[in-house]
């Protein structure tokens, strides 16, 4: 049963309307003559269709009810970060670092149903602001942030749909495949995995990427989809989970203006729906201008100005500052004027240009503007958009719910970790059996077979040889493709998790359980060839359990890889340690050096590749293999003096130091992740 104050806040929504149908409707307000950008049957039923509503009764409830409308108020929001010193005594104390201030008490209020763009410079502080407002700021900034009065929290998190300024998507997957798996992940577990992909199905058609959706969505070194259809699948995956809040930065960045208009026409849809919306936007047209309920402009951090947009001009007149040409878009006016420049200004009121001297320099415009607009902050923010929503009933004031339901997660462990593995497969397959690490593995492989061609124990020393070389090999290869890892994924690991999308642990076994496969299979095909090619033990047995040790080994040198670029996060940082590392194993192995001084033998202890090349040793050779040791003369092979070194009666040990490696280094990586992304 729903508590009854839910009931009322479902039943007191404003109707959900279909975010296309919404985007005609506000483009037709905004552009009489522009005919509709988007195919008029492109309805998601959840969103708008009572016809089709109603035959998707229970999908469309499910994601309405997550729907909780959010009151954004920031006041007096400020931001600095340490920079070094660059005045011109700089040198005499280089680590001096100043005080820089990026935001400078930035004030305004975002209702549901509202559309908020802010406008600024380049640098002006407009991504910082968003960030602060979507609650990811690192660090802390001052002033006062609150959703329906209380501040940022997990609940929220998993509300507030966020798309950066630089789209993190997984390059292999298509556009579908992508959109699928973020509603597998993100949308609730009551509906079912055919809803869900219909769902990822109907944001595709909503914005416009039907005819890309089987094409790979690429980067810049892998062809893929444009672009601006790059930016509209990052706007999808928020889009899917019907965000109660949702802030956008630079969404029409590098698109062309029809379809910039089509996305913000869609965002301003999506507001009408009850949701918050707020975007930074570069330069809009007068066209994209209009469809704004509220703006605010920002200048070097400062705002100039923080209220209705429809009001602003009105507001820059009032203040003396009125444009030339009574066509010009508001936008390039205003951020003319967050440039401090006023050159095409009209001097409309005498009066009201006493109080500010003479401006002919940029910063004195600036600062004539952020004072002005202090000075009406009050009757700015109280100039609302009201009566845009007069007919929506909109509740303004609902509680969230407390602490004790922050961390429920929409889906389940089990389920998190099913599709965060086949999405992982999938991505990587392209990079595990790439032509080029084929390549490299097979010739090794055979190489090392045709020098080690059929050697057998009356030459025991190239034999040794080539088990200790199994054992480096198999150290340095994963261990340096593993290094990789959390590096790469961390932009979406940060992406993903800021969201609330999945439990760390979930995509960290996901992970471990991806890889698995990928690196078995080339150690198995190595030592398949090299093995039988390098003439050892012809038996199954000694085969399979050989086998069985490198793959254990490989696993242990995976799990290093992942704990140094967990713990490092610097892919250059990690090899050089990771190199560093490998060598003291090589030399410390056991192979090369067989009296190494007391004081500094224990670093042997600390190599994996040494148990595993003892263990090898061990499968190879009993008590009845012989070589000969010269002039015809038959010595027993454990014996030989670097086997005998070894200790080989200590079988039992040196696969438990096995095994608490393999499980230490990636308990060290789990915890080296948790600390370092976000909860
Ligand atoms: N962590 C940081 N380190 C150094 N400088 C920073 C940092 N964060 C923000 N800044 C600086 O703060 C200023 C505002 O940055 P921000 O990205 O918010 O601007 P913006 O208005 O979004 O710019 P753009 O429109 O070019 O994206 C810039 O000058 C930027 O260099």
């Amino acid at each position: 049963m729903m508590p009854p104050a839910e009931q009322e806040i479902i039943s007191s929504r404003p109707q959900p309307n279909n975010v296309f149908a919404a985007t005609n409707r506000s483009e037709n307000m905004a552009v009489h003559a522009q005919p509709p950008v988007s195919a008029s049957n492109n309805v998601n039923p959840c969103l708008d269709d009572p016809q089709q509503m109603r035959e998707t009764q229970g999908r469309c409830s499910i994601l309405r009810e997550s729907l909780r409308p959010v009151t954004l108020k920031f006041e007096e929001v400020g931001y600095s970060i340490k920079v070094v010193n660059t005045d011109g005594n700089w040198w005499k104390s280089p680590e001096a670092k100043l005080d820089r201030v990026i935001l400078g008490g930035v004030t305004g209020v975002v209702r549901p149903g509202e559309l908020l763009a802010m406008l600024g410079p380049s640098g002006s502080g407009k991504t910082t602001l968003l960030t602060a407002l979507a609650g990811r700021l690192p660090g802390k900034f001052s002033g006062s942030i609150t959703y329906n009065g209380q501040p940022f929290s997990g609940y929220l998190k998993r509300k507030t749909g966020f798309v950066t300024q630089d789209d993190v998507l997984y390059p292999h997957l298509t556009v579908l495949e992508t959109l699928t798996y973020t509603a597998l992940l993100r949308l609730p577990s009551k509906l079912t995995k055919e809803e869900k992909i219909e769902q990822a199905e109907l944001v595709i058609m909503e914005l416009g990427l039907t005819r890309c959706s089987n094409s790979i969505v690429g980067n810049a070194l892998l062809r893929g989809i444009s672009g601006g259809e790059r930016k509209r699948v990052s706007i999808g995956q928020e889009m899917l989970v019907n965000p109660s809040l949702l802030l956008l930065d630079e969404p029409t960045s590098g698109l062309d203006s029809t379809t910039a208009q089509r996305i913000v026409a869609t965002l301003r849809g999506l507001a009408r729906g009850g949701r918050t919306v707020i975007t930074t936007i570069h330069q809009p047209s007068s066209r994209l201008y209009k469809m704004f309920d509220k703006v605010v402009v920002l200048s070097d951090g400062c705002p100039i100005y923080s209220g209705n947009a429809g009001r602003a001009m009105e507001y820059f007149g009032s203040i003396g500052f009125k444009p030339g040409d009574d066509l010009i878009n508001p936008a390039d006016f205003l951020l003319d004027l967050a440039n401090g420049v006023a050159s095409d200004v009209k001097q409309c009121n005498q009066q009201e240009n006493q109080g500010r001297a003479e401006q002919d320099d940029k910063s004195s415009t600036k600062q004539y503007l952020i004072a002005s607009y202090k000075k009406n902050l009050h009757d700015l923010l109280t100039t609302e958009t009201k009566e845009n929503y007069k007919d929506q009933k909109i509740p303004m004031q609902i509680k969230f719910p407390s602490r004790g339901s922050e961390e429920q997660w929409t889906t389940t462990w089990w389920e998190q970790f099913k599709v965060l593995l086949q999405r992982g497969l999938k991505e990587r397959k392209h990079e595990s059996y790439s032509g080029l690490r084929i390549f490299q593995v097979m010739s090794v492989s055979i190489l090392s077979g045709l020098l080690w061609w059929h050697s057998n124990p009356s030459h025991i020393q190239d034999q040794v040889g080539l088990l200790f070389f199994f054992s480096i090999f198999w150290g340095f290869f994963p261990l340096f493709n593993a290094i990789f890892t959390f590096p790469q994924e961390r932009p979406m690991l940060i992406k993903e998790r800021s969201s609330g999308m999945y439990r760390l642990s979930s995509y960290y076994f996901a992970r471990i359980a991806g890889d698995l496969p990928m690196e078995l299979v080339l150690p198995t095909i190595f030592v398949a060839i090299t093995y039988w090619m390098g003439g050892l033990k012809p038996s199954p047995l000694n085969f399979i359990l050989t086998l069985f040790i490198i793959l254990f080994n490989v696993l242990v040198s995976q799990g290093l890889g992942l704990a140094l670029g967990a713990i490092l996060m610097d892919v250059k940082q990690a090899t050089t340690l990771a190199s560093v590392t490998m060598l003291v194993f090589l030399l410390a192995g056991g192979y090369y050096i067989q009296h190494i001084p007391r004081f500094i033998a224990w670093l042997k202890y600390t190599s994996f590749s040494h148990y595993c090349y003892k263990l090898l040793v061990g499968v190879q050779y009993t008590d009845k293999d012989f070589y000969e040791c010269g002039f015809g003369k038959q010595c027993k092979v454990l014996e030989f003096p670097p086997i005998e070194q070894l200790g080989l009666s200590y079988k039992g040990w040196d696969v438990f130091a096995l095994i608490l490696m393999l499980v230490g280094y990636r308990l060290l990586a789990y915890l080296a992740l948790k600390n370092g992304l976000p909860r």
